[in-house]
């Protein structure tokens, strides 16, 4: 049986030393870090999200500003809340949550936050600067950014001669995972949709990352003995077992088949799900060091 990796634990603990920074940075400045969340649209499990951001950033003392827009907000509306929040100055991140209702222009109001608030790492400057090998200056995206702190607790900080797979290739996602992976020396295979014969590309995985949003679709005979296993995916599904009407999270690897093959797996919940609103977190308070000149913590 795999090792199972606690990313509630490993959240909690990335969570105080953000919680310390913010409460030394007040002391010094007055200031508090300021998180701005927007979200459009009624999606229940968004808001779900949501939420749980808010109440952490209040955990960490920080100002948590959420802001919920109609599902029939316009492009331009939006723009204008965006374009207020960059000009506030005691926001120093602010997220916009994805999917977008389908009539809005996602990219250009992604691109449009300022780089140094854009804690969700998704502004060209900041993806740029992960591309190129700087993976200090700006922010990078919070899921993999937790999701290497799981890894390196288990491989430390060099992944020299092992193999990484990385299923999906978004910007959110897959892509920065995959050159984080590849910053730390492992040999890295991005892997989507039109790969062919996933399974064998997966087997040959020290390190298996699953970003696809699949219920269970890594299988026993996909990992690799002794892999670590990464289980990005979260997907709610029926659960009749609970009782009619009800449901469960599970990631897109079948954990069960799989934590009898693997060496260490994360499981959904209490996973990396823990991990990104952790760093997120860690995100808004290196930026408000930032806007204070003040040195940078590291988490
Ligand atoms: N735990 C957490 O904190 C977070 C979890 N998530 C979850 O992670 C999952 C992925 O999120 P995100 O990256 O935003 O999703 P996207 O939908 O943007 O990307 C999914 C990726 O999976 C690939 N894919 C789809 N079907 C297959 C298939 N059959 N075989 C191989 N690859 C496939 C797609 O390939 P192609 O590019 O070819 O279409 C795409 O690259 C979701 O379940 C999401 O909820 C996301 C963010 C944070
Ligand atoms: N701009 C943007 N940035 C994101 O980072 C972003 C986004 N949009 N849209 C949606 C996805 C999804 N996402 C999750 C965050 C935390 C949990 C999480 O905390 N999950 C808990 C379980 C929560 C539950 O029980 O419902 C866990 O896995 O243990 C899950 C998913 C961030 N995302």
């Amino acid at each position: 049986m795999a090792f199972v990796i606690d990313g509630k634990e490993a959240a909690a603990s990335v969570i105080s030393a953000v919680t310390e920074a913010s409460v030394s940075l007040e002391g010094k400045t007055g200031i508090k870090p300021g998180l701005a969340v927007v979200i459009v649209g009624e999606d229940p499990a968004s808001h779900a999200y949501v939420n749980s951001k808010g109440k952490m950033a209040k955990q960490c003392g920080f100002n948590s500003i959420q802001h919920t827009l109609p599902e029939e907000t316009t492009q331009e509306e939006l723009q204008a809340l965006v374009d207020t929040l960059n000009a506030d100055l005691a926001v120093h991140g602010i997220l916009v949550q994805l999917p977008l209702p389908k009539h809005f222009d996602s990219d250009a109001i992604i691109q449009s936050i300022l780089p140094e608030k854009d804690v969700d790492g998704l502004n060209i400057a900041n993806a740029g600067k992960i591309a190129t090998g700087d993976l200090d200056t700006g922010l990078i995206s919070c899921t993999p950014a937790g999701s290497m702190l799981l890894v390196k607790r288990v491989h430390g900080e060099d992944l020299s001669g092992l193999n990484a797979v990385v299923i999906g290739r978004s910007n959110l996602f897959g892509k920065p995972m995959g050159l984080l992976l590849l910053a730390a020396n492992a040999t890295v295979t991005m892997a989507h949709s039109r790969t062919k014969d996933l399974a064998s590309v997966c087997r040959n995985a020290d390190i298996l990352v699953a970003a696809v949003g699949r219920a269970e679709m890594v299988k026993r005979d996909w990992v690799k003995p002794g892999a670590t296993v990464i289980d990005v995916g979260i997907n709610r599904v029926p659960a009749p077992e609970k009782g009619e009407g009800k449901t469960k999270l599970v990631g897109d690897v079948a954990f069960v088949e799989a934590s009898e093959v693997a060496a260490s797996i994360t499981p959904v919940p209490g996973g990396v799900g823990p991990m990104t609103i952790a760093m997120l977190m860690a995100n808004t308070v290196i930026a408000a060091h930032r806007a204070c000149s003040l040195p940078v913590p590291k988490f």
